[in-house]
């Protein structure tokens, strides 16, 4: 566990970590030869030699003096220690944040990062004041009381030693049956908490079907599950739990009995008896506080194996000597890619490669020209605009933003080229204002509402009573669907940046603001580089390149004119698309 944590803490907080080690142990092994003094000094005065107590005392103070002074040092440091690996932490975090893919962080993700952030690092900066002290001194303290008997009375030392082996055994045992449990029981309650999370937010649909909390099956069945999850703890958990002190006191029966025995033999005299009892009464208990941590530590672990997991993970590696993009252009070239968790892992007689997700994909579209991207649900039409902005890197071939390969661009400069308009709109808790400013916070007031005309925001400001200084509320709740896309569409277009990618970007808009968009793309094809996936017949109509993605491919190309004479799928597509939304085109006379 130390290990893990000099590993999530970097550099930066593992001298600090080092000292507050050295000075605990230091302290622990002070403790457990003031506690091997006491036989000494016990046995001066309760035999005949009392004069004979006075060193054995002042050894004894001097100890107890020194092993004060070093827990209070030990003390300071675990507080300090711990603020400072909050602060190390989560700059850590926040720095790894900054390098990860972007396509890192999904909507599950993110909400785990804010755990992260929280309740584990809370838990990892408690770890040196409230675990790692204690947990030091009540593994040292024994072992130095275990050294200092080999000089008091061999025969407790080799009691000792032969019962070391057994108790470890058993401690490894119950700790290893709490933790199964305690995995499977948390497993279970994070289950209940995802889904009273989903019953909560689907409550309009559950309500309009007629769902109650009882009648919600997934709910129950979590519940049930964390039920038998806690019944199981306390049934299976609960000797596993005792096992550990039960061993402890056993030790110390069996030191008594031998001790009494020696002493009614005369090979242990009366006054030493009472003293090694009290050392051993010292060990068992410091070993019984380290199995009282059991629970603790199996918690902090749990946090600290989730941030090591999350600061393990690949940052994307920055080139080393980046390159400005030479134009606006969008290359493909060759492009193969599958998400990290479809990558085929080959278990089994009957895995095998199956085709990537994009396979082969090529296409270029020249600066100053649109291009629409369309084709069925889950073609990969969406991937294809998360590798053009390096949310992942391709698996095979190469995607060039004017020339030069995206993983050359610098991600300023990458970000600085590219603006996307996504189909799940987030936008940010404060005003209209404040959202659409994301996009050039310096814009002035000129350039801003022009971009709110060209993305026919400025219709929806007109109509609510705080006009730009409405608030969205998280997530842009307070907004339709519609507004939100404006407001997104309108971002983009603030920032300016010579590519632009809408991804269904006008699927929750009507036909006037549609119509509106639909000219302003007409406008920008002249200025900007377009990628449009639409299955919008009007912005179809109006790119000089369209697109059709099928399964991961690019199956048919070319203009409008050209894809309807081959018969395939734009053919279809445009027939059935010409229908939903009553369109009909007249035969070129
Ligand atoms: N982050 C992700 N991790 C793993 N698989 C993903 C991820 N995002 C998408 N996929 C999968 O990749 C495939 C292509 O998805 P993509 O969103 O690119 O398709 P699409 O053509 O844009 O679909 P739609 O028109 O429905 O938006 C789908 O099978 C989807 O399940």
């Amino acid at each position: 566990m130390i290990r893990d944590l000099h590993r999530v803490l970097g550099s930066e907080g593992s001298g600090l970590l080092n000292r507050l080690l050295v000075t605990q142990a230091g302290a622990a092994a002070l403790q457990g030869v003031a506690f091997a003094l006491l036989v000494p000094l016990l046995r001066a005065l309760l035999g005949d030699a009392s004069g004979e107590a006075w060193p054995w005392l002042t050894a004894f103070v001097i100890c107890s003096l020194g092993y004060a002074i070093l827990q209070a040092i030990g003390l300071s440091r675990g507080f300090t220690a711990g603020s400072r690996l909050s602060r190390v932490l989560h700059r850590r975090l926040a720095e790894h944040a900054l390098n990860l893919p972007l396509g890192w962080f999904t909507a599950g993700r993110a909400a785990g990062f804010s755990r992260l952030a929280g309740q584990d690092v809370i838990q990892v900066m408690n770890m040196p004041a409230h675990l790692l002290r204690p947990l030091i001194t009540s593994v040292l303290t024994p072992v130095t009381i275990v050294v200092a008997s080999l000089f008091l009375d061999m025969r407790v030392a080799l009691v000792l030693v032969l019962c070391a082996p057994v108790l470890l055994a058993v401690h490894l045992w119950s700790t290893s049956v709490v933790r199964r449990l305690d995995d499977g029981r948390d497993g279970a309650i994070a289950e209940s908490a995802d889904r009273v999370l989903e019953f909560v937010r689907n409550q309009s649909v559950l309500r309009a079907f007629g769902r109650t909390a009882e009648g919600y099956g997934a709910l129950d069945d979590a519940l049930v599950g964390e039920a038998r999850g806690d019944r199981r703890l306390i049934q299976r958990g609960t000797p596993g739990l005792v096992s550990f002190a039960f061993a402890a006191r056993m030790v110390f029966a069996l030191l008594l009995a031998l001790s009494v025995s020696w002493t009614l033999d005369g090979s242990l005299d009366v006054a030493t008896m009472p003293a090694l009892l009290v050392l051993v009464g010292r060990l068992t208990d410091s070993v019984s506080t380290a199995a009282d941590l059991g629970a603790g530590m199996r918690i902090a672990r749990g946090s600290l194996l989730r941030l090591r997991a999350v600061l393990d993970t690949r940052p994307f590696p920055r080139p080393a000597e980046p390159r400005l993009p030479d134009g606006a252009d969008v290359e493909f070239d060759q492009v193969s890619f599958d998400y990290p968790q479809n990558t085929p892992v080959g278990l089994g007689p009957s895995a095998g490669r199956r085709d990537p997700l994009l396979a082969n994909v090529s296409f270029r579209i020249p600066e100053r020209s649109m291009t629409a991207l369309i084709g069925p649900s889950g073609a990969g039409k969406t991937t294809v605009a998360r590798l053009l902005a390096r949310f992942w890197d391709t698996t095979g071939g190469t995607v060039r933003i004017g020339g030069v390969d995206v993983r050359d661009i610098s991600p300023e400069d990458l970000a600085a080229s590219v603006s996307i308009v996504f189909q799940d709109v987030y936008l940010f808790e404060g005003t209209i204002e404040d959202n659409v400013r994301i996009g050039d916070p310096e814009a002035s007031e000129e350039t801003l509402h022009r971009a709110a005309t060209l993305a026919g925001l400025d219709q929806v400001v007109r109509t609510l009573p705080d006009g730009w200084s409405t608030v969205v509320g998280e997530g842009g709740t307070a907004l339709s669907g519609g507004q939100r896309q404006r407001v997104a569409i309108a971002r983009a277009l603030l920032k300016d940046a010579p590519i632009l990618v809408l991804d269904e970007a006008t699927a929750a808009l009507d036909h006037e603001s549609e119509a509106v968009l639909t000219s302003t793309l007409q406008a920008l094809a002249s200025q900007k580089t377009l990628l449009v996936i639409t299955h919008r017949l009007s912005t179809v109509l109006t790119a000089e390149q369209v697109l059709v993605m099928e399964g991961g491919r690019i199956t048919e190309r070319g203009v409008h004119d050209e894809l309807m004479a081959l018969g395939g799928t734009y053919a279809a597509f445009w027939d059935q698309r010409s229908r939903a939304e009553g369109w009909r085109l007249e035969p070129a006379r």
